[in-house]
């Protein structure tokens, strides 16, 4: 017989010999892959959830700040929806009920306090993003809960929890200052502007105009939209469009987008322009406030100047004065004409600015808080960068006199004296006296 004879005709048929020896190898075999194939799984879901934790989108603590704000948010539940009513209901009569996004912001708490204070319902949205110290957010967050203020947490170009937040609470209004603040760091992080004082208001108007029914809006412009314009002091009616920051074309852009909502959906739309405000619980990105800071840290401080020694100048508007102005801009505000997307009718579309009317130089600005901190400030005069800023600001402010009835009373060296105080008790503890 030859070799061939111990082949099978049809090679399906063949049997292999069960030795021990075989069966020992195939199980080896078998094992080694299934620890290869659990090491090979472990290592991917390694990679996986280290490339989720390091993600900007789920690290509140990003370094790129363009995408701060697109972090998730829990929101949602009987409870929360319970906290978000109870925040919003109305305590007085015919008070309003009024959604304020940027609440932990500077403007934000003062006007949510003084609501809540006269008896209207509040509700805040903020996205408590890092621009500057989350922490001040968070002590002006606890500040508002005592008042039992209830801040959502979450972004304003986030449309299903706006919608849900609409669908919990009728807001008879919408005081809108959740935006992408500053003047300089536009040239930074310009994406920030964009996605907040653009796409977010638009956004938030969206969801606005759908409401049944839609709430009157007012919201915060800024003072910037003046951009290069020489004409002293500004009108309302001057021309806006020569803008010096990214930061000041969103806030212009914003007016623009209120005209549209306005003219489609019968919106009812008022933008406040802001001069410069300062204040207790202020924004340490803002001079009055880093200065402070530094001249207590024996810093010298950059003061800017223009060409030929010309004077920087702010209408610098103290915050008691802003919320009078914020309050009276709702309380005068008329109903928006539309519901659930359809216009009904012409709507109110206003603009005004809130200004202090008695620019003072930035140097000027130095002195009074040299004296107010006692200390000899190291000066640092230097050419205005060409980085956003204007040379000066001054508000006419006849049109909001006459129909808001708006009349600031502060002047800088009494609402720096209030600022001092404050910064001094929030941050030493008030060991160091005021004057
Ligand atoms: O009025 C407004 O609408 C704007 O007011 C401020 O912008 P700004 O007036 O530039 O306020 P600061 O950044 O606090 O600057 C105040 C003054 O100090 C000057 N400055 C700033 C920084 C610095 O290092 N040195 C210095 O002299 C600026 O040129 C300016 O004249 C806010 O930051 C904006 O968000 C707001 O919209």
């Amino acid at each position: 017989m030859s070799h061939l004879d111990d082949i099978p005709s049809t090679p399906g048929k063949f049997k292999m010999e069960k030795s021990p020896f075989i069966h020992n190898r195939l199980r080896w075999h078998w094992q080694s892959s299934l620890a290869k194939l659990s090491f090979w799984s472990f290592i991917f879901l390694a990679v996986i959830l280290i490339f989720f934790f390091r993600s900007p989108s789920s690290n509140p603590n990003s370094q790129d700040p363009s995408r701060r704000s697109l972090r998730t948010y829990n929101w949602g539940g009987p409870a929360w929806e319970k906290r978000v009513r109870s925040s919003a209901r109305v305590r007085s009569q015919n008070g309003f009920s009024v959604l304020v996004t940027g609440a932990a912001g500077f403007v934000g708490t003062h006007v949510s306090a003084a609501l809540k204070k006269r008896g209207d319902g509040v509700l805040g949205l903020d996205n408590f993003n890092d621009y500057y110290d989350p922490s001040l957010k968070r002590a002006r967050q606890a500040l508002l809960e005592r008042s039992r203020v209830f801040i959502v947490e979450g972004d304003i170009n986030d449309s299903a929890l706006l919608r849900k937040l609409f669908e919990v609470v009728a807001f008879t209004h919408v005081m809108h200052l959740a935006a992408q603040a500053g003047v300089r760091y536009a040239m930074e992080n310009p994406g920030s502007y964009v996605h907040s004082n653009i796409a977010g208001f638009v956004s938030l108007l969206e969801v606005c105009k759908s409401a049944n029914p839609q709430p009157a809006i007012v919201w915060a412009s800024s003072s910037s939209v003046y951009g290069l314009n020489s004409k002293v002091p500004f009108s309302e009616s001057d021309r806006t469009d020569q803008p010096a920051s990214l930061y000041a074309a969103t806030k212009k852009a914003g007016e623009e987008i209120a005209h549209t909502y306005n003219h489609i959906y019968g919106l009812s739309l008022t933008g406040l322009r802001f001069f410069t405000v300062y204040g207790p619980w202020g924004r340490p990105d803002m001079a009055y406030f880093f200065f402070t800071r530094d001249i207590l840290k024996g810093k010298s401080i950059p003061i800017f100047e223009a060409a030929n020694h010309g004077t920087v100048a702010r209408d610098f508007t103290y915050i008691d004065d802003i919320v009078k102005g914020c309050l009276a801009a709702l309380d005068t505000a008329k109903k928006s004409t539309g519901s659930g997307g359809k216009k009904k009718g012409p709507a109110q579309l206003r603009v005004y600015n809130l200004g202090n009317t008695s620019p003072v130089p930035v140097s000027e600005l130095v002195r009074i808080l040299e004296r107010l901190l006692k200390i000899k400030v190291k000066r640092n005069i230097m050419k205005l960068p060409r980085n956003g800023d204007v040379q000066f600001t001054h508000a006419n402010i006849s049109l909001a006199q006459r129909e808001l009835g708006y009349k600031p009373t502060t002047d800088l060296q009494a609402g720096l004296k209030k600022f001092v105080r404050w910064y001094l008790r929030f941050y030493s503890d008030g060991k160091r006296a005021v004057e």
